[in-house]
């Protein structure tokens, strides 16, 4: 992206080396993928019975980019999801992940063309967006995703003492690896669907979390669901431990890894039950919802320290029209926003009113970004004017950017994803 104009289109990079994109069907091939990748995150291969217990679904996507003499020497795969975009809508998405290019051969346009071949197979097959975790925040602006979602590293002291009037009710029970299998996704499912940046988890992904194979599986994993008082299970938690150091007299370390809530007494149960383990000094987590205030519910609100924020899920609208008319819009406008997606050679004009977004080609935008740039206020992490203030949208008529945070903005959770994939 050129810096004098960010709307022009995106520039191939310098050398292209020669090069073949194509999709791997053969489970050898997506295994020499999936290892070629693993390289390229400094690991060793997958283990057989890794491999076996992880399985592959038939609905993966699996991309290699192979030299000139067939080697391959770059990989990425998706697996199709549904996000929940603001208001509850989901939409069908790509949930893209082990991208790696071997490292003699980086640099070298061979991760653009995975990006291509993947991206435009996820739009014709009629995905509304592509979603990923990134390695590095250097990546993939260029190809059009954007951080969508922030989440807070958190560490609250064990046994902490809550405020007289938090959140309470209902009751915790603690599951063996069986049970949670059986309920966890389930529940996922469906408090997944009232947050935006929520998404569906393949039955691969709940393998691997809950069922670890190799070395991992000897580690221990605690999972518990939180009831409410009318009965219903709405929450649930999985954590694992870091042990103390017996000869520093250091107390374990609760580490938490995934804790959805429908509400408010479900999260002050679940986090309860979590920081009142015994033999433990402190729950950490490194990627919580912005909006998981327990500052204000804890008796001492340093108890609960953010210790640092980053980016959570990466979002790259493949079909800005479906994706707009599909998610609710606050009150105000109207707004024109033309959206530049350079990487795919398109543009497109939208006015926002209303609570409903139109195509309006042809008009004068009154607020202009690239389609990464959405990306960061589509699910609601970003106003429209802090992109505005930042440069990362442009304003042609003054006080659209005012509007424009009235329509982008919809009561509910703050966007959050909480699966890593
Ligand atoms: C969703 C996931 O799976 S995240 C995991 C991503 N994988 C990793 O981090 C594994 C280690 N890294 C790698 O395998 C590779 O370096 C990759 C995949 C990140 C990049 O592959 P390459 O083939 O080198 O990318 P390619 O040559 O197409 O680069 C395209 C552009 O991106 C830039 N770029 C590539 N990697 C990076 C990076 N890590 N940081 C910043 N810029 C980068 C290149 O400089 C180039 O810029 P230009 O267009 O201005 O010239």
């Amino acid at each position: 992206m050129s810096p004098d104009d960010p709307f022009a289109p995106y520039p191939a990079p310098p050398t292209v080396a020669p090069h073949t994109v194509r999709t791997l069907t053969d489970p050898a091939d997506r295994r020499r993928a999936f290892d070629l990748f693993l390289g390229t995150l400094h690991h060793g291969p997958v283990t057989d019975d890794a491999w076996e217990a992880h399985g592959q679904a038939p609905d993966e996507h699996w991309l290699g980019v192979a030299d000139p003499s067939g080697a391959l020497v770059g990989s990425a795969y998706s697996f199709p999801t549904r996000l929940t975009l603001p208001g509850g809508a989901r939409v069908p998405a790509a949930a893209v992940s082990g991208v790696g290019v071997r490292p003699d051969r980086t640099r070298a346009g061979r991760l653009t063309a995975l990006m291509r071949a993947q991206l435009t197979a996820a739009r014709d097959r009629g995905d509304v967006a592509a979603v990923l975790r990134a390695s590095e925040a250097g990546i993939y602006g260029r190809y059009g995703y954007g951080v969508a979602s922030r989440a807070d590293q958190v560490r609250v002291t064990a046994g902490a003492a809550w405020r007289p009037e938090a959140p309470a009710g209902g009751t915790v029970r603690m599951l063996d690896p069986d049970e949670a299998t059986a309920l966890l996704p389930g529940l996922h499912e469906r408090l997944a669907a009232d947050r935006p940046g929520g998404m569906t988890r393949s039955a691969r992904w709940w393998r691997r979390a809950l069922r670890p194979a190799g070395p991992p599986a000897g580690e221990y994993k605690g999972v518990a669901v939180h009831t409410g008082t009318d009965g219903v299970d709405d929450g649930f938690v999985v954590w694992g431990v870091a042990e103390g150091d017996l000869a520093t007299g250091g107390t374990d370390e609760v580490r938490l890894q995934q804790l959805w809530a429908a509400g408010p007494s479900a999260t002050a149960g679940l986090w309860r039950f979590l920081t009142g383990l015994d033999l433990a000094g402190a729950v950490t987590s490194w990627a919580r919802p912005l909006d998981e205030d327990l500052d204000l519910v804890l008796a001492d609100s340093r108890a609960h320290r953010v210790t640092g924020r980053g980016d959570d899920l990466w979002l790259r609208l493949l079909d800005p029209d479906a994706a707009l008319r599909a998610r609710a819009w606050g009150p105000g406008g109207p707004v024109v926003l033309r959206v530049h997606d350079a990487f795919l050679g398109d543009t497109g004009t939208w006015r926002l009113a209303d609570g409903a977004a139109e195509p309006a080609a042809g008009t004068d935008p009154d607020l202009e970004c690239t389609v990464d740039a959405l990306a960061a206020a589509f699910l609601g992490d970003r106003s429209p004017s802090s992109l505005v203030a930042a440069g990362r949208w442009r304003e042609h008529t003054p006080g659209a950017r005012v509007r424009a945070d009235a329509l982008f903005s919809v009561p509910g959770p703050a966007p959050w994803c909480g699966t890593f994939f």
